[in-house]
C-alpha cells in the first residue's frame, strides 16, 4: 500500500454551527452554595469549512471556553454545536485540538514521535512503508524535513508548534482547533504560522483559533473574525469590514489603525459602553451579512511580506465531497483506529525509548538504591546472624520496607503528573485508549522498579549477615520488590488524582498511618481492639511479616550468640513469638500485598478515565 492509498478525506467539508451556547461555572468554592457565574451568554456562530476563523476578544471574554466547547473538550454546556447539521458528539467527523502548550515528549526525535503517532492513528490497515511515507511527506510539507532526527526538546518554539500540527495532520482531521497558535512566536514566525493554518483551511478544513492581540497584517490573513466580549458576540464577519461595522457606534477607526485593535478597544470599553449595541447589531452571532464572500483564494505566498518565504504545507486537497462515498476506512467503528494490542506495543516501545533516553533519571534511581543499600548494609553489618541483635535486625526489616515504599511513592508522585498533560492531549485527539496507555506505562517501568529493589536487597541482605541461603534471599527480595511496587501504585493513584504539590503533601498519608500498624512500634496483641482490622490491612505489616518469615521461618536453625554471653532469643520460633509473628504465613503476606497492589492499580485506572473522559 502506498501513501496515496491512505485516504485524505472523511466526509463533506464540515461547517461548525453553534446555537444559543450558554456556559456557566460554580462561582464559589462553598459546596452549599449553588451560585453560578455565566461565562458564555447564548452565543451563536457559524465557522465554515475552507475558512480560517479567529476568535478574538479581551482577556477573560470567554475565547478559550468557547473553543473548548466547540472542540468537545467541555461537555456541560447548554445549546447545540452541530457539524454538518449533526450533533457534535454524534458526528462522525474527526476534529483535533491543538493546545497552547506543546505537550510533546522532549526525549523523542521528530521522526520517532511522528512514526509512533502514525502507528497509533492510522491503525493496522496500512503498511509501515505507507505510514513512513506519509510521515515524511507531512514533515517536509510543513517545513520540518531538516530536523527529522532532532529531539523535540531541542526544537524552536515555532518548530514545536508546527510539529504539534504535523502530528494531528497524520489522520487528516477536517476540523482543527488551535488555542493561541501564535503565542510566543515573533512576528515573522506568526505570519508563517497563520499562512500555514490558512493553507490548511484552503484544503476544505474548518480551522478555528483563538488569538490574542493579532497585528493588522495577521488579522487580514483570516477569513472570519469572531469577537467576544464578556461572553457575548460583538462581531462575526470579514476582518476587513470591522471598521465599517463599528461605525454603528458613531466611532470611526482612525486611519492606519489596526481595525481589530480598534474593535478590541471599543468592546474593552475605552470609548464608553457600546457592547450592547454591537451585540444587538450582530444579534449575538446570528447575523451573517458581514461575512466575507470568499473570492478566488489568494496564493499563500501573497500573504507574506515582500521577499519573506512562507511555509506552505502541500497536504493533498480533500477531493471527496460526495456524502455517500465520503466515509473512508480511516474512520473505524471503534473509537480508535489501532487495535488494543497495536496501541499497547507502540506505547510500550515509546515508554521504553523515553526511559532509555532519560538515563539520568533511570540510573539515579538504581544507583540511589544501591548506595542506600551499601550504607545500611555497613550500618547493620553482620547483625542478621547474631542472636544478641535480633531486635536490631528487626529494625532493618522496618527500615527496608519504609525506605522502599517511600522512594517508590515519592518518585512517582512527582514524575507522573508531568505526564498527565501529554496523555490528556493525546487521549483527547484519539491516539490511544486509557487502558493501553496505563498498561504500557506499568509494564515499561516494572523492570526498573524491580531493579531498584534488587539493587537494594543484594547489598543489604549479604552485608547485614542474613542466612546464606539463596531461597531466603529470593523470598526477602520478592517481598521488598512487591512492597515497592505497591507503594509505586499508590504513587500513581496520588499522582493521577492531584497536582504535584498536593501529591507531595498527601502522598505520605498513604504510608504513615500504616507505619503504626506495622508491628514495629506496637505489637498487634497489645494494640486496642478497634485497631485490629487495620493491622490486618497494613501492607507494611505484611511486608515486615514476609521479611520475618523469609529470615526466621521455614525451620531455620538456632542463631549463634556472638556479641552477648547469654542470648535469650536463639531459636527462630522464639524470636517470631517475641515479635508477635507466630502465625505468619509468607504466601498470605504475598497475596495480601499483591491484592492491595491490584486494588490501587484498578483504582488509578478509573481515576485516569475520570480525569480524561469526564472531568475536563
Ligand atoms: N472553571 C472556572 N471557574 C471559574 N471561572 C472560570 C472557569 N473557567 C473560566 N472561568 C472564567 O471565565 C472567564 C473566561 O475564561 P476564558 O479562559 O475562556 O477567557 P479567555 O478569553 O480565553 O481569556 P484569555 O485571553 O486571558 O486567555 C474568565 O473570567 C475566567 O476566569
Amino acid at each position: 500500500m502506498t501513501t496515496e492509498d491512505i485516504p485524505d478525506s472523511t466526509l463533506a467539508p464540515p461547517d461548525v454551527i453553534f446555537q444559543n451556547i450558554n456556559f456557566s461555572v460554580r462561582a464559589t468554592y462553598n459546596v452549599f452554595s449553588d451560585k453560578r457565574k455565566t461565562i458564555l451568554h447564548n452565543i451563536n456562530g457559524e465557522f465554515r469549512a475552507g475558512e480560517l476563523t479567529a476568535i478574538v476578544g479581551p482577556s477573560g471574554s470567554g475565547k478559550t471556553t468557547l473553543l473548548h466547547i466547540l472542540a468537545g473538550y467541555k461537555k456541560n454546556f447548554c445549546g447545540s454545536v452541530l457539524i454538518n447539521d449533526i450533533d457534535r458528539f454524534s458526528s462522525p467527523e474527526k476534529s483535533c485540538y491543538i493546545m497552547q502548550e506543546d505537550c510533546l515528549h522532549p526525549l523523542l526525535k521528530v521522526v520517532e514521535i511522528m512514526t509512533i503517532c502514525a502507528h497509533l492513528k492510522l491503525g493496522d490497515n496500512y503498511s509501515n512503508n505507507a505510514k513512513s511515507l506519509r510521515v515524511k511527506k507531512i514533515l517536509e510539507s510543513i517545513g520540518l524535513g531538516t530536523v527529522l532526527n532532532t529531539l523535540t526538546g531541542n526544537l524552536s518554539g515555532g518548530q514545536r508548534k508546527r510539529l504539534g500540527i504535523a502530528l494531528e495532520l497524520i489522520d487528516n482531521p477536517p476540523i482543527m482547533f488551535f488555542d493561541e497558535p501564535t503565542s510566543g512566536l515573533d512576528s515573522s514566525s506568526t505570519k508563517q504560522c497563520v499562512a500555514m493554518l490558512r493553507n490548511l483551511a484552503r484544503q476544505n478544513r474548518a480551522v478555528i483559533c483563538t488569538l490574542h492581540q493579532p497585528s493588522a497584517t495577521v488579522v487580514e490573513m483570516f477569513d472570519h473574525l469572531y469577537c467576544l466580549s464578556n461572553g457575548r458576540c460583538c462581531y462575526a464577519g470579514d476582518p476587513v469590514r470591522v471598521s465599517d461595522f463599528v461605525k454603528v457606534t458613531g466611532l470611526e477607526c482612525p486611519p492606519y489603525h489596526n481595525p481589530a485593535d480598534f474593535l478590541l478597544e471599543v468592546v474593552g470599553g475605552e470609548f464608553g459602553d457600546y457592547n450592547s449595541l454591537l451585540m444587538s447589531q450582530i444579534e449575538n452571532g446570528r447575523v451573517h451579512t458581514w461575512r466575507k464572500i470568499i473570492p478566488e483564494w489568494a496564493s499563500p505566498e501573497q500573504l507574506s511580506d515582500e521577499g519573506e518565504k512562507v511555509t506552505t504545507p502541500d497536504i493533498p486537497l480533500i477531493v471527496n465531497l460526495d456524502k455517500t462515498l465520503s466515509r473512508t476506512s480511516l474512520r473505524s467503528d471503534s473509537e480508535f483506529n489501532a487495535s488494543f494490542c497495536n496501541q499497547l506495543s507502540t506505547l510500550l516501545k515509546r515508554c521504553c525509548l523515553v526511559t532509555m533516553r532519560d538515563k539520568f533519571h533511570m540510573y539515579s534511581r538504581l544507583v540511589m538504591h544501591l548506595i542506600i543499600g551499601v550504607l545500611i548494609g555497613t550500618f547493620f553489618f553482620g547483625m542478621g546472624d547474631d542472636a544478641g541483635r535480633v531486635f536490631n535486625n528487626f529494625s532493618l526489616f522496618f527500615f527496608s520496607t519504609l525506605f522502599l515504599a517511600f522512594s517508590a511513592l515519592q518518585s512517582t508522585v512527582i514524575s507522573f503528573p508531568l505526564e498527565v498533560p501529554i496523555i490528556r492531549k493525546e487521549y483527547f485527539n484519539r491516539w490511544y485508549s486509557v487502558g493501553a496507555y496505563y498498561l504500557a506505562n506499568t509494564l515499561a517501568d516494572l523492570p526498573i522498579q524491580m531493579g531498584c529493589a534488587m539493587f537494594y536487597c543484594s547489598s543489604v541482605y549479604w552485608m547485614s549477615g542474613q542466612p546464606r541461603e539463596f531461597t531466603r534471599f529470593v523470598m526477602f527480595t520478592f517481598i521488598c520488590t512487591i512492597v515497592s511496587l505497591l507503594a509505586q501504585s499508590i504513587g500513581y493513584f496520588v499522582g493521577s488524582s492531584m497536582r504535584v504539590m498536593n501529591g507531595v503533601m498527601f502522598g505520605p498519608l498513604f504510608i504513615m498511618p500504616w507505619v503504626m500498624m506495622s508491628g514495629y512500634f506496637i505489637q498487634k496483641r497489645d494494640a486496642p481492639g478497634w485497631s485490629q482490622p487495620f493491622f490486618t490491612m497494613s501492607y507494611l505489616r505484611h511486608g515486615m511479616e514476609g521479611l520475618a518469615a523469609s529470615i526466621y521461618g521455614y525451620a531455620r536453625l538456632p542463631l549463634p550468640c556472638i556479641t552477648e554471653d547469654y542470648c535469650h532469643l536463639r531459636a527462630p520460633t522464639k524470636i517470631l513469638k517475641e515479635l508477635d509473628m507466630v502465625d505468619i504465613n509468607y504466601s498470605i503476606n504475598v497475596l495480601v500485598i499483591l491484592g492491595i497492589y491490584l486494588f490501587f492499580k484498578i483504582l488509578t485506572y478509573f481515576v485516569l478515565v475520570y480525569q480524561l473522559r469526564v472531568k475536563r
